[in-house]
């Protein structure tokens, strides 16, 4: 089926609406902040909160269509890119069309609708990787790795914006939660213990390990479990689970047919002042050092795609062990998003160490791409 254009499915003035919309300036937010204003979910909290979000989601919307439009070697003219385009296109109709909020009815559909575009978008991330994938498969040799810099940089950027739309949508939803976690503020935790979280990740991703190669290596976690600080709970489990489910490959691969004992996947969780770094070891056999520049790179995973078996089916939900090459540079951006970083250090012939760093101040704002 021949791609549509925007302009045949959403009408020229909402078009020229977006374009005014991409240019305005976004407005960053600290994790303190959201902190200290969602402690105090009153109806005059919500209400503010809901309008800010009336100005500012549509913002960020529109500068994530505008640049779905104009992305390199006909990357924008995929059929996967094109649903993704029409899906931040449908948002941005949904926040604009919806009138000023002025009382609590008014901020109870509001909130029923972003919640709804939340969902829509829940499918952002696989099926950009099968855009990419489409791309991939259909381009000129010629086209080399250094070339595809500016199409890495946007996803970085795409990406980035997506955690932070997606952070200040669930918020805003979780405040109106009424029975909320004991010290929970929306989804941040203020009081969340990163020992007690690896745990749960690792676990999760020991799962996945066992149900794909039968069995998975132990892993061990050193860190004192009542140590707690504020940090978003979900968003440190994905980035835990992405590593260890890392490493535990490395290691099954590497150790599954021989005789020697398989050694444990070791997490170490430090509690500094300024940061709380996480470091995940494996004896898993490293990466060359020719291959590291292209770990955070979208394009590139030594596992089979799995979107290569399913690609007319769309897309699944299933969680493999690997297969995108997204999960280093997803769980790098998580780490950014609120001040920290992620770190791969290998030694080939033996193994890796990755280092989470989380920002313990929570005072850096929000990076808008
Ligand atoms: N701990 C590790 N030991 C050895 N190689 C690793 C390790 N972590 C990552 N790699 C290499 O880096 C590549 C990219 O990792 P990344 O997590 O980004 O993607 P992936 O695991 O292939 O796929 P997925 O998107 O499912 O996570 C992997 O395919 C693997 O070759």
């Amino acid at each position: 089926m021949a791609a549509k254009k925007a302009s045949e499915t959403f009408s020229k003035s909402m078009i020229e609406d977006v374009h005014k919309w991409g240019c305005l300036k976004q407005t960053g937010v600290s994790l303190r902040y959201m902190m200290e204003f969602g402690s105090k979910p009153n109806e005059r909290n919500l209400l503010i909160s809901a309008q800010f979000l009336h100005k500012e989601l549509p913002i960020r919307i529109a500068r994530r269509a505008i640049e779905l439009q104009n992305l390199p070697y006909g990357l924008s003219h995929k059929p996967a890119v094109l649903k993704v385009r029409d899906w931040y296109l449908d948002s941005f109709r949904d926040l604009r069309t919806f009138p000023d909020i002025k009382n609590m009815n008014d901020e109870k559909a509001f909130t029923d609708m972003i919640k709804a575009i939340k969902v829509r978008h829940n499918n952002v991330v696989p099926t950009m990787a099968l855009g990419v994938q489409q791309l991939k498969k259909g381009m000129d040799p010629k086209i080399v790795d250094e070339d595809l810099d500016e199409i890495h940089q946007f996803l970085d950027r795409f990406y980035m914006s997506r955690i932070g739309i997606r952070m200040l949508i669930g918020q805003h939803v979780e405040l109106h939660n009424p029975h909320p976690a004991p010290h929970c503020v929306g989804y941040i935790d203020t009081k969340m213990s990163p020992v007690e979280v690896a745990r749960n990740a690792s676990e999760d991703a020991r799962s996945i390990c066992c149900r794909e190669y039968g069995s998975a290596p132990d892993v061990h976690i050193y860190g004192d479990p009542d140590f707690t600080f504020p940090y978003v709970p979900a968003h440190l489990h994905l980035m835990v689970f992405e590593l260890v489910k890392n490493s535990l490959r490395a290691v099954q691969e590497r150790f599954m047919d021989s005789d020697k004992v398989t050694p444990p996947v070791r997490i170490i969780v430090a509690d500094g002042l300024e940061d709380v770094t996480i470091k995940v070891s494996d004896e898993g056999g490293g990466i060359a050092r020719s291959g590291l520049p292209k770990i955070f790179t979208y394009l590139y995973s030594t596992a089979r795609n799995p979107l290569d078996e399913n690609e007319d089916v769309g897309v699944s939900d299933n969680v493999t062990m690997a297969g995108y090459g997204y999960g280093l540079p997803i769980c790098r951006l998580y780490a950014r998003y609120f001040g920290g970083d992620l770190q791969i250090i290998s030694m080939e012939g033996y193994g890796t160490d990755a280092y989470l760093h989380l920002s313990r101040l929570g005072d850096s704002q929000e990076p808008l791409p």
